[in-house]
């Protein structure tokens, strides 16, 4: 008996493992522990028969004197916790590093070109059978090494072992294989590797474990590294990565394709995740994933902040936030840019047209025909993608009048009759434009994830989401008084502009000063005061979505407490979080939880 074995645990497997979950444990979901739980099971499973085979056969031991000595199917239990510990960590390393993704908009329908509507890929069909053609020569190949029993023995097993599963991997998740970037798919399988070859290294050298001679090539790809060990941890790493990637294969699908799978369960059944994974790519919507892309592109490009909060999104809500961050996106474009007031006010028109059609019935031909007869190409999407079946009229009618709101600047002489005299004229613009969104957002919250709110408690929930919708177009006023002055805008109550012995013309003219900055610090003080009434309610949300709401409203307040600070950074025209500071608090405001 002895504790070597043991102590490469202790240390070089478990100090990762801390690590990567103090990292991690933010973000950490029911869903990601699913997952975790799920692919350690599979490899426990899957590898006992296998090691007990090659220990049983002499193909590497333990000497007795490196392991404590309980032993399942032969395997020293250090040994069964290295299959968990490996996978474990493998796996987190891999949440880690695709959180920012949005997976869905990897996948390709692929069909006929003759069919084909939107984004496809034909050339992945090729690619696949491609792969397929490969991995099964290399079955062939290490199937060969075995039964001729000599020093290809262990490379064989290793193969015969890994290859299948691969194959299965590779024929369900190729697309997401092909089509990922290396930070996802590369990067957590070659940094593990490298890192246990290294303990490996050490391991051998040591004799923690010895893998016996006349089975192995004898060949070292560094002093003390056999390549059948370096070979060994290459290969389950991979497969772990692509079990990850086949689970988020699955998971896209569910979450994705609302014609395929309606109202998905925010843990799926495994019986679920399977049927999802088998649908073919010729079934997915190529509609949906152009409309997901483009989603996605308009809120990296428009919006930091949310950005950074909808990568601590997951599953179906991170879908639909998307989706409905794109329609407001491109509702508030279309009015703000257009070149004259008839054309903004033609586009609310049609905005509320659209809407009149799509909630008698959504995916109607005719809402189809009357979007593409009357809005730009690359707005169509975020019309056609609305999960509006999730949403009520009143808040996205109230957005629209939101919009009228800011024609009425450009009406007329808007110095002479400006929209915005009194506070309660800026707290009505501002329900309308940012409160409405929150209003949707809880909207979608409730729908995607089961509460057991009551009505009451929901109408309460959705008020406070209000207020804080409210708290954060203060912030937005607050910074863009310049931005929103060459546009002709002032959003300050002519009230508040009065009390500081300033006029509306004046602010137009020259949006800058201390008598700005005391008015830029009054919007900021009830915006502060706002979110101090309303951010509690966030607690009473389901708790998969209170750390990302939190990041989604802390991450634009913290605009509000750099506009506090004295020399912020402006670009174009706006004060900016600087990154790192936007990491930190969505780090901190996740820890909450
Ligand atoms: C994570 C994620 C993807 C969230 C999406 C949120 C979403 C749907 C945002 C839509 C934003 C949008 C384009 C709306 C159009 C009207 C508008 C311009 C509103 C202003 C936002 C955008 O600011 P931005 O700086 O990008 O805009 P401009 O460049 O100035 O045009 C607003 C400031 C309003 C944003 C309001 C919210 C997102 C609501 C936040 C509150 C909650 C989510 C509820 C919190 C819940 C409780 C219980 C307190």
């Amino acid at each position: 008996m002895g504790y070597e074995y043991a102590l490469v645990h202790v240390k070089y497997t478990v100090p990762p493992a801390v690590l990567l979950t103090l990292l991690y444990r933010p973000l950490f979901t029911k869903l990601d522990v699913y997952k975790v739980a799920f692919l350690i099971s599979v490899a426990v499973t899957y590898t006992i028969p296998w090691d007990s085979y090659l220990i049983r056969k002499g193909i590497w031991s333990y000497p007795s004197h490196v392991v404590i000595g309980p032993k399942l199917f032969d395997i020293p239990l250090e040994e069964v916790f290295f299959f968990v510990i490996q996978t474990y960590n493998t796996s987190l390393l891999y949440l880690i590093l695709s959180k920012p993704t949005f997976q869905p908009i990897y996948l390709r329908a692929e069909r006929n070109k003759a069919h084909a509507r939107g984004p496809l890929n034909t050339i992945w069909k090729y690619y696949q059978v491609l792969g397929q053609i490969l991995l099964a020569g290399v079955m062939a190949v290490a199937w060969q090494m075995f039964k001729e029993g000599a020093t290809g023995t262990y490379t064989g097993l290793i193969l015969i072992w890994a290859v299948p599963v691969l194959l299965f991997l590779w024929t369900v998740a190729y697309q997401l294989i092909l089509s990922l970037p290396f930070s996802n798919t590369v990067f957590p399988i070659l940094l593990p590797t490298l890192y246990l070859w290294v303990v490996d290294t050490l391991a051998l050298k040591r004799g923690t474990w010895v893998i016996n001679h006349g089975t192995k090539f004898g060949v070292h790809l560094w002093d003390g590294l056999e390549v059948e060990e370096a070979l060994f941890f290459f290969v389950t790493n991979t497969l772990i990565v692509c079990g990850q990637l086949a689970f988020d294969t699955a998971l896209s699908v569910l979450f994705a394709f609302p014609h395929l799978f309606p109202d998905p369960p925010t843990l799926p059944s495994p019986s679920l995740l399977w049927r999802a994974l088998l649908t073919p790519a010729k079934e997915y919507d190529e509609a949906r994933i152009l409309g997901l892309q483009e989603a996605v592109g308009r809120l990296r490009k428009k919006s930091r902040s949310f950005y950074l909060a909808s990568s601590t999104f997951q599953g179906q809500i991170r879908t639909d936030l998307l989706l409905l961050y794109s329609f407001c996106r491109v509702a508030d474009d279309l009015v703000d840019n257009a070149s004259s007031i008839a054309e903004a006010t033609s586009w609310i028109y049609k905005l509320q047209k659209y809407l009149d059609l799509a909630c008698e019935e959504q995916a109607s031909p005719t809402t189809h025909q009357y979007i593409s007869e009357s809005f730009p190409s690359e707005t169509q999407s975020a019309l056609l993608q609305l999960p509006l079946r999730k949403l009520s009229r009143k808040p996205l009618d109230d957005l629209l009048h939101g919009f009228e709101m800011d024609l009425s600047f450009t009406k007329g002489d808007s110095s002479k009759f400006p929209p915005i005299v009194t506070e309660a004229d800026l707290d009505l613009y501002a329900h309308r434009v940012a409160g409405t969104v929150a209003h949707m957002c809880l909207e979608l919250i409730f729908h995607d994830y089961e509460s057991a709110m009551s009505k009451e408690d929901q109408l309460r929930v959705v008020q406070a989401g209000d207020r804080m919708g409210v708290a954060l177009q203060y912030v937005n006023i607050a910074r863009d008084i310049a931005v929103d002055a060459r546009m002709g805008r002032v959003y300050i109550p002519v009230d508040w502009i009065h009390e500081e012995g300033l006029t509306f013309r004046s602010i137009l003219n020259s949006p800058q000063g201390t008598r700005i900055e005391r008015l830029r610090t009054k919007l900021l003080s009830k915006a502060f005061a706002l979110h101090r009434g309303a951010r509690d309610a966030i607690e009473e949300l389901p708790v998969e979505a209170r750390g990302p709401l939190r990041v989604a409203v802390e991450s634009y307040m913290e605009i509000g407490r750099v506009l506090k600070q004295d020399g912020y950074v402006v670009k174009a025209g706006r004060a900016t979080v600087p990154k790192l500071r936007r990491l930190r608090v969505a780090w901190k405001t996740l820890s909450q939880g």
